[in-house]
């Protein structure tokens, strides 16, 4: 048993009524076809077949699993470790962490909004670690927890390692489009958009009542996920709920809303969420990558023609946050706000 308390101090070993979502947002657990799971591909195998195997999975699924990605277990085993380590934690010193939203590193719980009485929150079951990340400078690491004593160094050798999957995800990405290599790099300006988002889920006493994570879909542009051997993640698959396998040594890719955009609805942002079980805490962390706050997002104009007019108009993509916040904690509907009538 853990000793996990919540950033508030509250006790999770029961179901407050706060965390008690309405019957149309539970999970139905039973009705999740367990057998099922996303394309898992071997980075690892010839570079041709390789594109068109991620090309098809970012088509038909927008997710994927990825291993012999060059990531050492061990490195990955020390992440998953440090940050349960942070967030177990007694309350008091998470409290350094908690509070102010413009916090670079912030510790929180989402929470959902009920549509029919908007001024009442509903908790989501987990506790978040949020912060930037940066594949080749240091400075990210100041933010971070010094207790454990590990954890900043385990996410600098983290991040580089990271970010090198990342660059060669979107280096076959753009071929995939027919594009060149560095196509979506250059997309993605000057300082793009670099977001780590730890996840903790403790054991829940009735996981049919809550969610981990609400549906979404990721908002930047490519999202990888390391999680501990426990299922809970979910995506959905021409409309029923898949639940991820967990490999070992694997992580999870999926595309962002400004991929879907950019590439004009050929790759998919697909809806997912995480859901809770009784017995074992998951832990996962999810490396987002995206635009810079001035690029112009749109979709690439080499792939709009009289065949194929654009999907959505071009944005800031400060303006895409902008929306995104207004929509906080209600269902996401940021992207469609940027469509295109047909
Ligand atoms: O915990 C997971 O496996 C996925 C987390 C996720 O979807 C997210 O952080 O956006
Ligand atoms: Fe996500």
């Amino acid at each position: 048993m853990s000793t996990f308390r919540w950033a508030n101090g509250a006790n999770p070993l029961s179901i407050d009524p706060q965390f008690i979502l309405p019957e149309d947002k539970r999970p139905f657990l039973f009705e999740v076809a367990p057998m099922d799971s996303i394309p898992v591909i071997d980075m690892a195998m010839n570079e041709g077949i390789l594109i068109e195997k991620i090309v098809k999975a970012s088509e038909e699924y927008g997710f994927f699993q990825i291993i012999n990605h060059g990531v050492s277990e061990e490195l990955c085993r020390g992440m998953l470790d440090a940050i349960a380590a942070f967030i177990q934690l007694p309350p008091e010193e998470k409290a350094l962490f908690t509070g102010n939203e413009t916090k670079d590193g912030r510790v929180f719980s989402y929470f959902l909004k009920d549509e029919n009485a908007p001024s009442k929150k509903i908790s989501l079951w987990s506790e978040i670690f949020s912060h930037f990340w940066h594949p080749y400078t240091d400075n990210f690491i100041r933010v971070l927890p010094i207790n454990p004593l590990e954890y900043r160094e385990v996410s600098g050798k983290f991040a580089k390692e990271i970010g090198v999957v990342m660059d060669r995800l979107l280096l076959i990405l753009s071929r995939g489009l027919g594009l060149k290599e560095d196509f979506l790099h250059t997309r993605l300006g000057k300082n793009p958009t670099y977001r780590a988002q730890a996840n903790y889920y403790p054991p829940c006493p009735d996981p049919e009542m809550t969610l981990g994570l609400a549906v979404h879909t990721d908002i930047l542009l490519l999202t990888l996920v390391l999680s501990s051997k426990v299922q809970g993640l979910q995506v959905i698959k021409d409309e029923k709920w898949l639940s991820v396998e967990t490999l070992p040594n694997a992580f999870v890719i999926n595309i962002g809303d400004q991929l879907q955009v950019i590439s004009n609805g050929k790759y998919k942002s697909v809806h997912h969420r995480t859901v809770t079980n009784k017995f074992q805490t998951r832990v996962s962390i999810a490396m987002f990558y995206g635009p810079d706050e001035d690029a112009i997002v749109g979709p690439a104009e080499e792939l709009v023609d009289d065949d194929h007019p654009p999907l959505y108009r071009n944005y800031r993509f400060a303006e895409f946050m902008e929306e995104f916040y207004q929509q906080k904690g209600l269902r996401r509907r940021v992207k469609e706000h940027f469509e295109l009538p047909q």
